[in-house]
């Protein structure tokens, strides 16, 4: 990507994050996600002075920025149901089935989203794809289950790629699986799931975002 595009997605990602701070009602629980969209929305949510009764964070890097900004993190074991998830995607589809875990975060994330009321994904236009997965698809992985975990995914047509030197806040490995059919992302989700071995994989298909706020040249459209 050049520099002109990089700064132009960057002004995106600042633009979203803001929009989406119009639907953070004040003193809700709020789920925070992971990655470069999410760190532009808590800046934006700390620059605007919102009360929240709590933060509940996806990562030990948000919740480091989240204390950084002076925004208090609850763990979610505390927090009963959320009332509204932010958080990015890797790639969305027109039905607000996502591909996350670009960062490693993916398992955490979806734990936040499934203990929340509503998830409001952000996102730049770089972002939408027709079918899922020409971002290659994280799948968290016990360590002692790499291998045999991978041989399978090799089974359901996919070629896993070890995330050399990267291990998850939960202590496993990731591995990042190029050309997988995700036309059918549901079943692929449960099946990839269904592997001994695999925590999570980083579809959200089964429960998408329940809407998708995605900045272009020419505003914020909402999915
Ligand atoms: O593990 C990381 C997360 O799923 C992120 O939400 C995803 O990778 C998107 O990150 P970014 O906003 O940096 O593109």
């Amino acid at each position: 990507m050049n520099e002109k595009a990089e700064s132009t997605q960057q002004e995106q990602k600042i633009q979203v994050a803001e929009s989406a701070l119009a639907l953070v009602p004040d003193d809700c629980v709020l789920g925070v996600g992971t990655g470069s969209t999410v760190n532009c929305f808590i800046d934006a949510l700390a620059a605007s002075g919102k009360r929240l009764e709590a933060a509940v964070s996806s990562s030990e890097a948000t919740t480091e920025r989240l204390a950084a900004a002076g925004i208090q993190v609850r763990e979610l074991n505390h927090a009963g149901t959320l009332d509204l998830y932010i958080d990015g995607a890797d790639e969305f589809d027109g039905h607000r089935r996502l591909i996350k875990g670009g960062g490693g975060a993916l398992t955490r994330e979806k734990i936040v989203a499934g203990a929340s009321r509503k998830f409001v994904c952000i996102v730049d236009e770089s972002k939408k794809v027709g079918v899922l997965g020409r971002f290659p698809l994280p799948v968290e992985v016990i360590p002692m289950a790499r291998s045999f975990v991978a041989r399978q995914l090799v089974a359901l047509g996919g070629q896993p790629e070890l995330r050399e030197g990267f291990t998850t806040d939960n202590g496993n490995a990731i591995l990042d699986v190029h050309n997988m059919d995700l036309v059918d992302p549901v079943t692929m989700e449960q099946r990839i799931n269904n592997i001994a071995g695999v925590v999570t994989c980083g579809l959200f298909a089964i429960r998408p975002a329940d809407v998708v706020l995605m900045a272009t040249a020419s505003g914020v459209i909402e999915f």
